[in-house]
């Protein structure tokens, strides 16, 4: 699914008048109705009949003028107030008037009290997409006042105050909505960790805009969703054999870390592969073959950490980073690793693919020099600090997402930014923001489960780099998901997490 600007999103608008040969006040209401559908099925219960609407100027209070009619309608006891302004837009004074007499409607001042229900909802309709600069005067003031009200507030479309794709001046005046209710395609915004007290759980209706301007129109931001992963794992073929689905190597482990080597070759082994090696320090032995026996192991010389680079040939995908330390040693074996990933093709293994991970990532932040070995499309997946420690500190989350496409298209590698919406640059410079997962898999060892799952599917002849990264991120959010059910977030270790990826993966699987 494509995540467009604000300004895209106007355009979309309009597509869709013209293609439908609909008026702007029919796709209003079209828009109100399916927001008013989704709020009685979330405020049907007694003491949430009691609402406050508040109206902007522009389309967004025309969408709040034409819910509060049909709230009205259907029996909830509707208030309106309205934010003074020199015009109001074409389709607000059509809702304007349709507005019942029985809507009481009161107009906001900087000083008046805001008045909001107790237990009731306020929608906030303030500004939406054509929100130009930051609030201030008398907008400003009832946000302020809003939030300190401690409100339930359901924003329609974006809350107020907060730009659609752009950062806004710090300490401006956002509304902290419980809900975001938005049209046609999720906004760039509701992905950024520092929108997160804005945006609160953020949720998209389908209101039937153009689909042949979505498909034309061009953008960087893309959300994948369950409907882009439909059958995104290639069938098992029927006379396969083990080594179809590869043979990975990966060198995890040190003293005080198997569980992140024995972590990983789980999920890698439930992600499907073929034959799974894993080179791991001499301390590690006897855990990791008591604990993976459907895995291979090679002991390094070095008893606590890895300090050597076994024969590469029969591998096709290889994985280096989880549990690794920072110990020296594995600096030599990352550049040995590097520079025969990079090697001319007849003296390696065909497409070796690289999955760099966790310590092996701050190692690469260490040496910054070896950035210039990467081989075209390894993946790496760091989390925000080691990707700080790959580029230099981001002034906030938008220019970590110019920091992140930079990077990807400069190395011509996938990097995943891990998070809420773990987002995967592509060296040809597309974000796409993963959908699944939950706040339970913020736990000790969740990375290493998407290392080993990742390096499964790098090993899978059938999938490309970029699919199978894709794919890795999605299905071990899923997999985390489908465990969260069963064990509660609270309650999930990363081990959760490997146990389903099987099941998630079976979602997904082409038909
Ligand atoms: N078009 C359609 O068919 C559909 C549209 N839809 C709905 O419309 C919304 C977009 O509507 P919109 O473009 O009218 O913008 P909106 O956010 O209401 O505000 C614009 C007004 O606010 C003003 N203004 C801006 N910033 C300001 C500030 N800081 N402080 C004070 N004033 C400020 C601005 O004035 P100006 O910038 O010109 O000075 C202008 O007067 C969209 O989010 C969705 O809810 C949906 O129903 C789907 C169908
Ligand atoms: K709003």
């Amino acid at each position: 699914m494509k995540i467009l600007s604000a300004a895209q999103t106007r355009q979309l608008d309009h597509a869709t008048l013209q293609e439908q040969g609909i008026t702007s006040v029919e796709l209003m209401e079209r828009t109100a109705q399916a927001f008013t559908e989704w709020f009685l099925g979330q405020f049907a219960a007694a003491a949430a009949r009691e609402v406050l609407v508040l109206c902007g100027p522009g389309n967004n209070g025309g969408d709040g003028l034409a819910v509060a009619r049909l709230l009205h309608a259907a029996h909830y006891a509707v208030r309106v107030a309205l934010l003074p302004a020199d015009k109001q837009s074409a389709d607000w004074q059509h809702n304007r008037q349709r507005l019942p007499a029985a809507v009481p409607v009161s107009t906001l001042g900087p000083h008046g009290a805001l008045d909001a229900p107790a237990e009731g909802v306020v929608i906030d309709a303030l500004f939406g997409t054509g929100l130009s600069r930051p609030l201030a005067g008398t907008a400003a003031a009832v946000v302020q006042q809003l939030n300190q009200a401690n409100a339930r507030v359901v924003a329609i479309d974006l809350p107020s105050g907060l730009f659609a794709d752009a950062t806004q001046p710090a300490n401006s005046a956002v509304v902290h909505a419980r809900h975001t209710v938005s049209f046609g395609l999720p906004k760039l915004a509701f992905l950024l960790p520092q929108n997160a007290a804005f945006v609160g759980e953020w949720k998209v209706l389908d209101i039937g805009l153009s689909p042949s301007f979505i498909a034309e129109t061009a953008t960087p931001w893309q959300y994948t969703d369950v409907a882009t992963m439909a059958g995104a794992l290639p069938a098992r073929p029927k006379f396969s054999h083990k080594g179809t689905f590869g043979h990975a190597l990966l060198l995890a482990g040190s003293r005080g870390k198997m569980g992140a080597a024995v972590l990983a070759a789980g999920a890698c082994l439930r992600g499907g592969v073929g034959l799974l090696t894993a080179h791991i320090p001499g301390c590690g032995y006897d855990i990791f073959q008591v604990s993976q026996p459907e895995a291979m192991c090679l002991t390094d010389a070095q008893a606590d950490f890895i300090s050597e680079l076994p024969e590469l040939k029969p591998y096709q995908a290889v994985g280096i980073g989880p549990g690794l330390g920072q110990a020296e040693a594995g600096v030599a074996v990352l550049r040995q690793l590097l520079e025969a990933a990079n090697k001319p093709a007849e003296k390696r293994p065909a497409s070796l693919h690289l999955v760099i991970d966790a310590d092996a990532l701050n190692l690469l932040g260490q040496h910054r020099e070896l950035l210039a070995l990467l081989p075209e499309n390894a993946v790496l997946t760091p989390h925000p600090k080691e990707f700080e420690r790959l580029t230099g500190p981001a002034r906030d989350d938008y220019h970590r997402l110019d920091l992140l496409r930079d990077f990807a298209q400069r190395h011509r590698c996938l990097v995943l930014l891990k998070g809420a919406y773990s987002c995967l640059a592509t060296p040809t410079g597309e974000l796409h923001f993963n959908s699944t997962g939950n706040a339970g898999m913020a736990t000790g060892g969740s990375g290493d489960v998407l290392t080993g799952l990742m390096l499964a599917l790098r090993a899978h002849a059938q999938l490309s780099p970029f699919a199978a990264a894709r794919l890795a991120v999605y299905a071990h959010g899923r997999a985390g998901d489908l465990a969260a059910a069963e064990t509660g977030q609270a309650g999930l270790v990363a081990g959760d997490i490997v146990r389903f990826i099987g099941p998630a993966l079976q979602e997904l699987a082409r038909g």
